[in-house]
C-alpha cells in the first residue's frame, strides 16, 4: 500500500517534470517573460521568487531564507548570511508563460553584478517593504532600471505586518521616484488580522488559504455596498489616469461615454501599453511569506511587461545570426565554469562555435536551462531565451557572443547604416555621446567595470597554496569584474580591490568554501590613485653581467601629464633616427616595464594615472636580455615618479538623498563636514528635497547610519562611485598618514 503510493506519487512528480519540459521546449519567443527582480536589502525578493517557483510547480516545499533552504541563494554565504551574492536564474511556466527570472542582489557592494543582469531582462519587478516604502537602494535599481529603459512592476511586500502602510508606498513612489504609480489592488484584513486584497479592475475580493500554503485562493465578487463603491471608485480613478496616457482607451471613454462600460480586457491591454512604455507602474501588494498575493503577481508578469521581441529592437542589426550577451559567470562544483548567456538573436546550439568579445574561438559543450544550481541539459536554445553554457573558457561577464568576425563586422556596418538614415542630425553634443555609449554597449566594446575604491592583502594559508588562490581568484575574477586582483612587487602581496567590505569578505568565504583555501585578508584600505605633480625627463644607464653575458642599456624616458595615451614616442629630430631603427620587441618589452611601473607610485602605492611614459631614445647592448630591458624601463619609470613626486587622487562617491523639507538644512550642515560638494538641491513633490552631493569616501565611513540618525530615519540616500578627484595639502598628508598605518 504504502509503496503502491509512493510509487503514485513519484509517477505523478515524473510527469510534472516532463509536461514542464516538453512545455518549456515548445516556448517561442513571445511566450517567454525575461525579468529581474530587484529592491533594496531584505525587501524580500528571495522569499518572493521561493513563492514563485512553489507556485508554478517548479519546487516541492517552500524555501526560507531564515532557514537557509533558499533556491535561488544557494551560494553557501548567501545561505549562512541570508542575502543574496550572485544573481541566479530560475526560470519556470506561468499560466502558458515561460518565465526566466534574476534574482539579484540588494547590496551596494554588488551593483556591478545588477547592473550585468539588467542586460539579460526585459522587464523587472521592484519590490518595496511596505513598512518601508522607497529606500535608499530602491532608488539605486530604479535608476538602473531607467538607464536601460526598462518597464517594471511594483510588488508592496510584507504587507501582512501591522506596521506596513501601503498609502506611503504610493506616496513614496510618486514623491522620491517620479513614478506614475497604478493601484491595481488594495489592502485589507479581515478580524483576525489575515490579510486579503480586492481587485480594483476585476472588482473581486481575493483572500488565501494557508493550511496549503497559499497554493488555493478564492475570489469572490465584492458585494457589500460600501466596499464595492470605494472599489468602483478606484477603477474610475484607474481608467481616468490610463486614458490619459492611452489614446486607444480614451477613444472607448469617450464613445461609450462612462467608466463603467469599459471592459477588463481593454483595462489590462491599456496598461500593458502603458506598462511597456513605461509611462506607468503596476502596482501589486501582498506578503511573499505569508503566501499572498504571488499568483497575482505573477498574472502581472505575463499581462504587463513585454516579451523578448518587443524590446531589443536595437540588436535587428544582426538579423537571424547569433547574438548573445553574457551577463554572468558562476562556478560549479561538478561542471566547472558555467557562462549565463542571454540570446538575443539567432539560435544557440549543443557544439556550436562562437566568438567572444575578446575574439576568442570557443566550442559550447553544452546547454542547460536554468534552475539556480540545478541543471537540465537540453539541446539548443532560441533567441529571447536565457541559456547556461558549459565549455566557455574564455569569456567574461559582459561579453557578446557571435559566430564570427565576419558577421560582427556586418552587424556593426549594418548598425551604422541603419543610425545614419534613420537618426535625425544632431545638433546637441551629448547626443554623439550616447549613440557611442549604445553601440559601445551593444557591441561590448568597453564594458563598463567599475575602479576599485578599496583594497587589501589576500594571503594564502601556506606558500604551496598560492598557486590554487591564484587559480581561484582568476575564476572568481571572470564571475565578477569589478573584483581587482593585482600583484605587489615591492610587498610581495596579492591584492584585491573591490567595492567595499562585504565584497571583500565575500571573496574570502568563497575561496574557503568553494576552493577549500582559508585566505588571510588584510585590513581594508581606500584604494587612492596617484598622478605626477610635475613632467621630468631622465636618462639611465644600466651595465650587469649576468651568467657570463653583459647587459646593458641606455634609457630616456618623460612623463608628462596625459589623460588620453599611456605611451608615446618623441619623434623629434634628434630621436628619430635612434626611433626608426627599434626593434618591435623591444619597444614591446620597454613598454610592458614602463607601463608595469605606474601600477604602483611612490606615495601609498597608488596606481599612478593621467600620466604619459614618453620614449626618447633608447640604446640595448648585443645579447642584454628582454627581461633586463624591461627591468630597466621599470627602474627609469620609478626615478622619475621619484624625482617628479605625485599627488593623491581620491575616490569620491556621488550622492543622492531625499529627505522632508525641515531635515535638508541639519544634513547639509553635516555633509560640509565631510567636505562634500553639494551640486544641487531640487524639489521632490511638496514635502521633500532631493540633495545631489559629491563627497570623499574617506569621509563617508558609517554615513547611512548617521544620516539615519540626523534624520530620524526619515531620509533615504544611495550612494555610487564616481570617480577620483585631486586633495589639498593638508588632507593628502592626513591621507598619506592613515595609508602607512601612521594614524
Ligand atoms: N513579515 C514578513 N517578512 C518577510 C516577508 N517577505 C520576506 N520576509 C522576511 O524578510 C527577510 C528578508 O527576506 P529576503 O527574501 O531574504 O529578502 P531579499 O530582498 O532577498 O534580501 P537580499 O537578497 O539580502 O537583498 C527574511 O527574514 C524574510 O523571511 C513578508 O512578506 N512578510
Amino acid at each position: 500500500m504504502q509503496y503502491s503510493l509512493l510509487h503514485a506519487a513519484f509517477r505523478g512528480y515524473r510527469l510534472l517534470v516532463r509536461q514542464h519540459a516538453h512545455f518549456i521546449k515548445r516556448c517561442y519567443s513571445g511566450d517567454i517573460r525575461n525579468i529581474g527582480i530587484l529592491a533594496h536589502i531584505d525587501a524580500g525578493k528571495t522569499t518572493t521568487t521561493e513563492r514563485m517557483l512553489f507556485y508554478a510547480g517548479k519546487t516541492r516545499s517552500l524555501g526560507e531564507v531564515h532557514r537557509g533552504n533558499t533556491v535561488t541563494d544557494y551560494l553557501t554565504q548567501e545561505r549562512e548570511r541570508g542575502i543574496t551574492i550572485c544573481s541566479s536564474a530560475v526560470t519556470f511556466g506561468w499560466n502558458g508563460k515561460r518565465i526566466n527570472l534574476l534574482d539579484t542582489p540588494g547590496h551596494i557592494d554588488f551593483t556591478m553584478e545588477v547592473e550585468q543582469s539588467l542586460y539579460a531582462v526585459d522587464g523587472v519587478i521592484i519590490v518595496l517593504d511596505g513598512t518601508a516604502g522607497v529606500e535608499a537602494q530602491t532608488v539605486t535599481v530604479w535608476t538602473q532600471a531607467d538607464k536601460h529603459k526598462l518597464p517594471r512592476l511594483i510588488f508592496v511586500n510584507k504587507m501582512d505586518r501591522p506596521d506596513a502602510n501601503f498609502e506611503k508606498c504610493i506616496d513614496d513612489l510618486k514623491t522620491k521616484l517620479d513614478a506614475k504609480p497604478i493601484c491595481l489592488q488594495i489592502p485589507t484584513k479581515n478580524i483576525d488580522g489575515q490579510l486579503g486584497l480586492y481587485d480594483v479592475i476585476t472588482l473581486e475580493h481575493l483572500t488565501w488559504e494557508q493550511k496549503d500554503f497559499g497554493r488555493i485562493y478564492n475570489k469572490v465578487k465584492v458585494e457589500s455596498s460600501d466596499a464595492l463603491r470605494k472599489l468602483q471608485d478606484k477603477r474610475s480613478e484607474l481608467i481616468d489616469e490610463l486614458s490619459g496616457i492611452d489614446d486607444e482607451l480614451a477613444e472607448v471613454v469617450i464613445s461609450t461615454e462612462s467608466f463603467d462600460n469599459v471592459s477588463n480586457e481593454l483595462i489590462v491591454q491599456a496598461l500593458r501599453r502603458a506598462t511597456c512604455n513605461q509611462k506607468v507602474v503596476p502596482v501589486l501588494l501582498g506578503s511573499a511569506y505569508k503566501n499572498i498575493g504571488i499568483q497575482c503577481l505573477m498574472d502581472a508578469v505575463n499581462a504587463y511587461l513585454p516579451t523578448p521581441g518587443e524590446r531589443n529592437q536595437i540588436y535587428n542589426c544582426f538579423g537571424n545570426d547569433l547574438a548573445g550577451k553574457v551577463f554572468k559567470i558562476v562556478h560549479d562544483k561538478q561542471r566547472g565554469p558555467l557562462t549565463l548567456v542571454r540570446l538575443i538573436r539567432g539560435e544557440l546550439k549543443r557544439g556550436m562555435r562562437v566568438l567572444s568579445s575578446g575574439g576568442q574561438a570557443e566550442v559550447i559543450t553544452k546547454i542547460y536551462e536554468p534552475l539556480a544550481d540545478e541543471y537540465r541539459e537540453v539541446n539548443s536554445i532560441q533567441a529571447g531565451d536565457v541559456a547556461i553554457c558549459s565549455g566557455l573558457k574564455s569569456t567574461v561577464t559582459g561579453d557578446l557572443l557571435t559566430t564570427s568576425h565576419t558577421s560582427l563586422k556586418n552587424a556593426q556596418k549594418r548598425y551604422m547604416q541603419s543610425r545614419d538614415t534613420a537618426a535625425p542630425p544632431k545638433d546637441i553634443e551629448n547626443d554623439d555621446d550616447d549613440e557611442l555609449d549604445v553601440s559601445h554597449e551593444l557591441f561590448s566594446i568597453e564594458p563598463k567595470i567599475p575602479d576599485a575604491v578599496y583594497f587589501c592583502s589576500i594571503e594564502p594559508p601556506s606558500i604551496s597554496a598560492q598557486t590554487a588562490m591564484e587559480q581561484a581568484l582568476k575564476q572568481l575574477q571572470r564571475e565578477d569584474p569589478s573584483l581587482r586582483v593585482s600583484y605587489d612587487s615591492v610587498t610581495g602581496q596579492t591584492v584585491l580591490g573591490g567595492m567595499g567590505e562585504l565584497h571583500m569578505d565575500i571573496v574570502k568565504s568563497r575561496m574557503l568554501t568553494e576552493y577549500k583555501i582559508d585566505v588571510d585578508l588584510g585590513p581594508l584600505q581606500i584604494a587612492y590613485k596617484e598622478t605626477i605633480e610635475a613632467p621630468s625627463k631622465t636618462t639611465l644607464s644600466v651595465e650587469k653581467e649576468i651568467a657570463g653575458s653583459k647587459q646593458n642599456v641606455n634609457i630616456t624616458l618623460e612623463l608628462v601629464n596625459n589623460q588620453s595615451e599611456l605611451f608615446s614616442l618623441d619623434k623629434s629630430p634628434e630621436n628619430l633616427q635612434n626611433l626608426n631603427a627599434l626593434r618591435p620587441r623591444i619597444l614591446q618589452v620597454l613598454r610592458k616595464g614602463a607601463t608595469a611601473a605606474l601600477e604602483r607610485g611612490p606615495r601609498v602605492g597608488g596606481h599612478v594615472v593621467d600620466t604619459q611614459i614618453r620614449l626618447h631614445s633608447i640604446t640595448v647592448g648585443r645579447g642584454t636580455a628582454d627581461s633586463f630591458v624591461m627591468a630597466a624601463a621599470a627602474q627609469c619609470v620609478q626615478k622619475l615618479l621619484s624625482t617628479s613626486g605625485t599627488r593623491l587622487l581620491e575616490p569620491i562617491m556621488t550622492i543622492q538623498i531625499v529627505a522632508p523639507n525641515e531635515r535638508i538644512s541639519a544634513i547639509m550642515a553635516d555633509l560640509s563636514r565631510r567636505r562634500a560638494l553639494i551640486k544641487d538641491v531640487a524639489p521632490k513633490g511638496d514635502r521633500n528635497k532631493q540633495i545631489f552631493v559629491n563627497a570623499p569616501l574617506a569621509e563617508l565611513s558609517g554615513y547611512s547610519s548617521a544620516l539615519r540618525t540626523i534624520s530620524s530615519g526619515t531620509a533615504s540616500m544611495t550612494m555610487q562611485p564616481c570617480g577620483f578627484s585631486e586633495m589639498n595639502a593638508v588632507d593628502e598628508s592626513i591621507a598619506v598618514r592613515r595609508a602607512q598605518g601612521l594614524d
